[in-house]
């Protein structure tokens, strides 16, 4: 009896044992290479062990094929192959020209079990491409400047927050969080979240509750994307029920209020119901002229919430960890901090000395400052895309099978001092029009690129200006004894964030606070 269990034994190790070698043997068999890696993790033991942040060993790639002049490399994420586009041309056709082969990202939904995972970020196919084109008219910047005012309007709640946090250091990238939290509530899902005067506001604790990052939190996530069609069938749900309850509660009863009382606001909630109940904007001409009858377009209740959910997903931490990134590096670089302000003053003085949404469009430097800290610290330190039909590597002799998974390493491109030298320099001349112009394509990719680009970057853009000007404009930053320098990036998040806070000293400019607009313009935000 023993010795039948110890064969058994034996031999379920040995068939384990050669399926894993055959799957690690993947990369050589088509002559890629690959990073050393270990039969146990593939190419992500330090990942799995939390030695290194999830940006770094991406940016590791890259620099490890850049140095043996590949065109592109492979790894194993566990046991799963993914293909890692090295050179600039390839990565235009995989994100671009070759777009029909990479629609997808491979990222989990289930629409029944967990119906706010259905959103644009997840969808795929036929199913993306009408909910990307029926939504791409609530980002144009005509509908941007609608919802400036709502964002400014969430900005004495910001210098109030700061005023009360004086007294210590303070830790920038709460605030912004909260700030971040407020915009996308008050836009999204039309609610005053009041997270800036309340850290401990309901909408705040479950945006902590997305963002929860820990190791159960990240085998789910790697799970349903490694093995998608398993974890539908074990009706996986990768949003929390109690979060998805919160969202879905609050959609339903945002949606039933207004209809009732028949309320306009401007903000995307506004947008989304005129989809769910005409099918298109009331102002859309593109919509009207292609004849696309109502019900053709009309979206449900359970997409609106999820695509309310996907733009605080979406739209929060991003924002809010670009603006942390950006005051720690102007916070180190005082002339960059003195001449942005300075630019904010005088275009501001050119409007009435208000800051209008148009003033913002003038504002070139700080455009330049916030793309370098886009490039610096991308907050998607890589990008996902899934070949869906069979793809020849365009001058290489390499296939990639239908379901091969793809990243695009974003981070390491944006170190690479081929296309920025100097990388670890913060330098915003990086982004002069002249020095824009002679780049190379796709080496700026803090938003993606091709019909996949993030469809909120305007709005992300706007909300981190106006944070940024309402905090230049009131306060001086500086490097407190409390930074962690240099900056250690926390292992366990997909988006590139600072390990715990981000501590600088802020000291009042005026005794006067300075705002936006005049102050009799500001109204209270209701819920
Ligand atoms: C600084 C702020 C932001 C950054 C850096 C950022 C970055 C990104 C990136 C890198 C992608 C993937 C693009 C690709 O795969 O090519 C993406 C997609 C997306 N983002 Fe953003 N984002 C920001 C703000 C926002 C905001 C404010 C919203 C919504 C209000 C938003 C909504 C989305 C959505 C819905 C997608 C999926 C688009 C699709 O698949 O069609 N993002 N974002």
């Amino acid at each position: 009896m023993f010795q039948i269990t110890l064969l058994s034994v034996a031999t379920v190790i040995f068939l384990i044992w050669t399926w894993l070698k055959t799957r690690l043997n993947y990369w050589r068999r088509l002559g890629v290479k690959t990073p050393p890696y270990s039969l146990l993790f593939g190419n992500i033991k330090t990942l799995a062990l939390r030695q290194e942040s999830f940006a770094r060993h991406q940016q590791a790639m890259y620099e490890l094929s850049k140095s043996q002049r590949l065109s592109y490399a492979g790894y194993y994420l566990l046991w799963t192959p993914m293909f890692l586009p090295v050179d600039n041309d390839i990565i235009k056709s995989i994100m671009q020209v070759d777009f029909e082969h990479f629609i997808d990202r491979g990222m989990y939904s289930n629409e029944k079990v967990d119906p706010l995972s259905s959103h644009l970020f997840s969808l795929e196919g036929k199913k993306w491409k009408l909910l990307r084109n029926k939504l791409s008219p609530t980002f144009t910047s005509g509908k941007m400047k609608m919802m400036y005012e709502t964002i400014v309007n969430c900005t004495p709640g910001l210098l109030d927050a700061m005023d009360k946090e004086l007294v210590h250091a303070v830790d920038i990238k709460e605030i912004f969080a909260r700030f971040t939290t407020d915009v996308i509530g008050t836009c999204a899902f039309g609610l005053s979240c009041d997270s800036m005067r309340n850290p401990n506001s309901e909408f705040r604790i479950k945006g902590k509750e997305i963002f929860k990052s820990g190791i159960l939190e990240n085998l789910k996530q790697m799970m349903s994307y490694i093995m998608p069609e398993f974890s539908k069938l074990l009706g996986f749900k990768i949003v929390p029920e109690d979060v998805s309850k919160f969202f879905m509660e609050i959609v339903k009863d945002t949606v039933a209020y207004r209809e009732k009382h028949n309320t306009y606001r401007k903000d995307f909630m506004n947008l989304l119901i005129q989809l769910k109940n005409k099918g298109k904007l009331v102002d859309d001409q593109k919509l009207m002229e292609q004849n696309i009858t109502d019900s053709q377009n009309k979206i449900t209740m359970e997409e609106i919430a999820a695509q309310a959910f996907i733009f605080f997903e979406a739209g929060f931490e991003t924002s809010s960890t670009t603006m942390t990134f950006c005051f720690y590096e102007l916070a180190k670089n005082k002339s960059i901090q003195d001449r942005v302000r300075k630019e904010i003053r005088d275009v501001s003085s050119k409007y009435n000395g208000e800051v209008t949404y148009d003033a913002i469009m003038d504002m070139n430097y700080l455009d330049q400052v916030l793309n370098e800290t886009l490039r610096k610290y991308p907050p998607l330190p890589c990008l996902h895309r899934k070949c869906n039909k069979t793809y020849k590597v365009p001058g290489a002799d390499l296939i990639l099978e239908k379901g091969m998974r793809v990243t695009i390493p974003v981070i390491g491109i944006h170190h690479d001092p081929d296309y920025y030298p100097d990388p670890g320099k913060f330098d915003p001349d990086r982004f002069t029009e002249e020095n824009k112009r002679n780049r190379k394509q796709f080496t700026f990719l803090p938003f993606g690129d091709g019909p996949r680009i993030c469809i909120g970057a305007r709005f992300g853009i706007m909300q981190a200006k106006i944070g940024l000007i309402a905090v230049l404009l009131n306060y001086e930053v500086s490097i407190n004894a409390k930074t962690v320098e240099p900056l250690t990036f926390e292992p366990e998040s997909f988006i590139l964030t600072t390990k715990g806070g981000l501590w600088l000293n802020v000291e009042k400019l005026s005794s006067e606070k300075i705002f936006l607009m005049k102050q009799e313009e500001y109204t209270e935000i209701s819920g």
